[in-house]
């Protein structure tokens, strides 16, 4: 039996990533000296990994920015317009790299960014790769072969990770139509072998191939680029060990055929997909190994050994030993570094825990635990040898210690629930009438300008409030800090002249992490970070126990900034939905309850808000979509109680009270009927990186409540121009009826620097301007011709 790791996370245990790469960015290091930062990130994890007892160390596991971006790289699927950036010699590889990944404004050069969207149902966001009918790939970049060499030097035979050819092609987006990628399995392929070729040549052995998609509902055009894909590898490279990984689910009705591929090992999920397991065992041919996915890769919790032994021997009573790996489920990026850095976690919450690197801890106890000699016993209760029975004694305490702890169940909590009614999940009136109502209230232009609501998050603004935490400045001079950076932005937006206004945000270290640390329920880390994309990281809080608001989490900041100004202030929350689907939830009840509690925290807060003289109250829900799960015959039930979340949260208000939400990275298009059933008065969403074309699905099935198609792509720092957003909006137009647009951003503000902000908005109101021009040279036009 072989312990194995499907990648570690790549941010380093400190964010060493983020910050040598934002420095790099910034001019502040050179390229050696980021390419250092990188060098020593890989070899802590591959040392880290193997003190830990891993047998088979994963390489190109690591990435400057994005896994899916480097594979597009090193096939040489760069897109024409980055061509002219590596043509100047002062640009290296990496810059031609970032400038795909962040967009590229300098020396006469103006290129946007790839288009980025949420990687299967996680927070990570991957670079989409773009494909052309008849597209032909290249070996452009050689990092998977540097990387196994560069772990070869250092003393590890590593497992290079590629993300298979399959999954690479569906990951992508066809550019023009007439085609599907898929169609250009062929072209791709060669190139595939002349990696393996090379990696060959530098005396690699497994090679572990990602096709996520196995797990994911095929067409049988998919199905068949599978079979040929594996078997032309095995007929090039017949030699070569080849593990197949799929993750995030079951196979369900792709299983017969996964484990008919010409592969030598099948990586399947028992953490998502246990009930799969039978069946496998099953159907396996006999030369096929198997890759047990048997520790949570996507939560924190830590592993209940009796459970996983119980499926080991299970395995094992039907599969050779030296044919079972046993590894995490997924990779480990979606999981924070360890959990050894965590001294203010309560100390039996802590205990119930585990992170990237104890989950390492963990499957070389397995391992040692399922040997023949200590297994049987172990589970009929009579253990064998001192360490291997305390190591399971412990395990077993912590996880009993969780399963009775008082720190978890609140009577009142679930009472509330069970006394939810159906009329709690509804306005008052229909859209038609709240908006006529709230017309006459909120009285603004056509084409409302607005924002999505975080201002930018300055180093300033991180400083202040890590001196807070760390006691280097008093309450009193924190809040007048933040008071002073809301009132800066209340003005910016006054002078900008924004419709809409909103406070900035800058109280909130993130929009998730802020009001996990002021509900109850939740735990939160101080170095629980997890990528989100790019540099970006993010600290998901820890939903342990029952959840509840002990009292008002926003109506200061909110108050603070609308007495600043006679505009509208908006209050600013995140919905329920985002933040059970960015936090690391409790698994000891269904997710539909725990997300419930929080609806009912945010209901609280939604009503308070509006007491206080509120007018227009946003809930993000920018995670709605992410959470769909990666099956269509599970939708149903999830949007049910998804949906539902919102509405209980939204729905405790007055017709008057204008309820906005936002949502980011979203197709719509198939979930179109529930997000009108969401019935918020206005939806901001992000629509730029796609030319408007999330809003067909609006139109299409015409959606009547009000929206903001986002008219620029806030993740580059490239300054969109006045006429780039009027002709998004005069797209917009075409397709939506113009007295239900809104003008804003794609999403909050926070990444961005302020010179960026305030030029990207004044043209955004400019543009804004420009449509209520046309809009009224059109109403003329008519009114004249209709007169004629
Ligand atoms: C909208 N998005 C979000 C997602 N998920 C979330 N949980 N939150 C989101 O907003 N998913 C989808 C998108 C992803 N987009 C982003 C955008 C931006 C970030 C981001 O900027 N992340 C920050 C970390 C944010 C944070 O928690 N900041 C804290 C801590 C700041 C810090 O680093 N402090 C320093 C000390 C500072 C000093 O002394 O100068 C330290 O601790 O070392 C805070 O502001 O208090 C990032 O830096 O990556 C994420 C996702
Ligand atoms: N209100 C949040 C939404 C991000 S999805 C923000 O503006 O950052
Ligand atoms: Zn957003």
């Amino acid at each position: 039996m072989q312990t194995h790791n499907l990648g570690y996370p790549r941010i380093g245990s400190q964010r060493e990533l983020k910050k040598a790469c934002e420095n790099y960015w910034a001019g502040k290091i050179s390229r050696q000296e980021l390419f250092q930062r990188g060098n020593e990130i890989k070899l802590a994890n591959w040392t880290i990994q193997q003190d830990n007892g891993i047998d088979l160390i994963p390489s190109n596991d690591f990435s400057y920015y994005d896994h899916v971006l480097d594979m597009a790289f090193s096939l040489g699927a760069i897109p024409e317009r980055y061509h002219p950036v590596i043509l100047d010699k002062s640009n290296a590889e990496i810059d031609l790299y970032f400038a795909m990944a962040r967009g590229y404004q300098a020396k006469g050069l103006d290129i946007k960014a790839m288009e980025m969207t949420k990687w299967f149902d996680t927070n990570y966001h991957y670079i989409v790769p773009e494909f052309h009918k008849g597209q032909t790939f290249k070996l452009f970049s050689t990092k998977i072969i540097q990387e196994f060499a560069e772990a070869k030097l250092a003393g590890f035979k590593t497992k290079p990770v590629i993300l298979g050819p399959v999954s690479f092609l569906l990951l992508g987006k066809e550019k023009e139509a007439g085609f599907d990628s898929i169609d250009l399995i062929d072209n791709l392929l060669p190139v595939y072998f002349q990696i393996l070729e090379k990696l060959i040549a530098h005396g690699v052995e497994w090679v572990q191939f990602d096709e996520p998609f196995l797990a994911l509902d095929l067409k049988e055009k998919e199905k068949q680029a599978f079979l040929t894909t594996y078997s032309k590898i095995k007929k090039e490279f017949p030699h070569l060990k080849t593990l197949l990984a799929t993750y995030f689910g079951s196979l369900e009705e792709n299983l017969s055929f996964a484990v008919s591929l010409p592969v030598c090992c099948l990586h399947v999920d028992l953490v998502r997909g246990v009930d799969q397991l039978a069946e496998l065992l099953a159907k396996k041919p006999q030369n096929l190994s198997l890759s047990l996915g048997i520790i949570d890769g996507r939560n924190v919790w830590k592993n209940d050994y009796r459970k996983s032994l119980t499926l080991i021997q299970k395995v094992k009573s039907v599969v050779a030993n030296d044919q079972v790996f046993l590894a995490p489920s997924c990779s480990l990026l979606h999981s924070p570094c360890d959990l050894d850095s965590e001294s203010t976690l309560d100390t039996s919450i802590k205990s119930w825990l585990s992170f990237a690197k104890q989950k390492l801890n963990e499957l070389q106890d397995l391992k040692v635990l399922a040997q023949d000699s200590v297994l049987n016993k172990l589970l009929t209760g009579s253990p064998e040898g001192e360490l291997t029975a305390e190591t399971y004694e412990n395990n077993q305490k912590a996880i009993e210690s969780r399963k009775n702890s008082s720190l978890i169940h609140h009577q009142n909590v679930k009472q509330r629930l069970k006394e939810v009614n159906n009329s709690d999940f509804e306005r008052n009136s229909e859209f038609s009438i709240r908006r006529t109502i709230q017309r006459k209230i909120l009285n603004l232009p056509k084409y409302p300008t607005t924002t999505i609501g975080s201002f930018p998050q300055t180093k300033e603004v991180r400083k202040a409030r890590a001196d807070f935490k760390f006691g280097r400045i008093t309450a009193d001079e924190y809040q007048t800090f933040i008071q002073d950076e809301t009132r800066k932005t209340i003005s910016a937006q006054e002078e900008i002249g924004l419709d809409v206004l909103v406070h900035g945000e800058f109280e909130r270290n993130d929009m998730v992490e802020y009001f996990g640390e002021r509900l109850r329920g939740f735990a939160f880390t101080a170095y629980g970070w997890v990528q989100s994309y790019g540099s970006r990281c993010v600290k998901p809080p820890i939903i342990y126990g029952d959840v509840s608001r002990p009292e008002p989490m926003t109506i200061y900041w909110t108050k603070y900034a609308q007495s600043l100004t006679d505009k509208f202030v908006k209050g600013m929350l995140t919905g329920p939905v985002t933040i059970l689907q960015w936090s690391f939830v409790r698994d000891d009840q269904p997710r539909s309850q725990t997300c419930q509690q929080i609806a009912l925290a945010i209901r609280d807060e939604v009503k308070d808000l509006e007491s206080e003289g509120v007018k227009i109250i946003q809930i993000d829900e920018p995670a709605l979509r992410e959470g769909l799960p990666i099956r269509q015959k599970d939708w149903e039930s999830y949007l049910s109680w998804a949906i539902g979340s919102f509405k209980l949260s939204a729905s405790g208000v007055r017709d008057q009270t204008q309820i906005h939400t936002h949502m980011c990275y979203s197709e719509f298009n198939d979930i179109i009927n529930h997000i009108a059933n969401m019935d918020a008065d206005v939806i901001t969403i992000e629509c730029s990186r796609s030319q408007m074309e999330l809003l067909d699905a609006f139109a299409d099935f015409k959606y009547p409540n009000e929206i903001g198609p986002g008219v620029y792509d806030i993740h580059s720092p490239r300054i969109p121009s006045a006429n780039e957003m009027v002709e998004l909006l005069q797209k917009a137009a075409l397709v939506i009826p113009d007295q239900q647009l809104w003008v804003n951003p794609d999403c909050g503000l926070k990444t961005r620097k302020w010179d960026e902000t305030r030029k990207a908005l004044e043209q955004m109101v400019l543009a804004a301007k420009e449509m209520r021009l046309h809009a009224k040279e059109k109403a003329f036009t008519l009114n004249t011709i209709s007169s004629n």
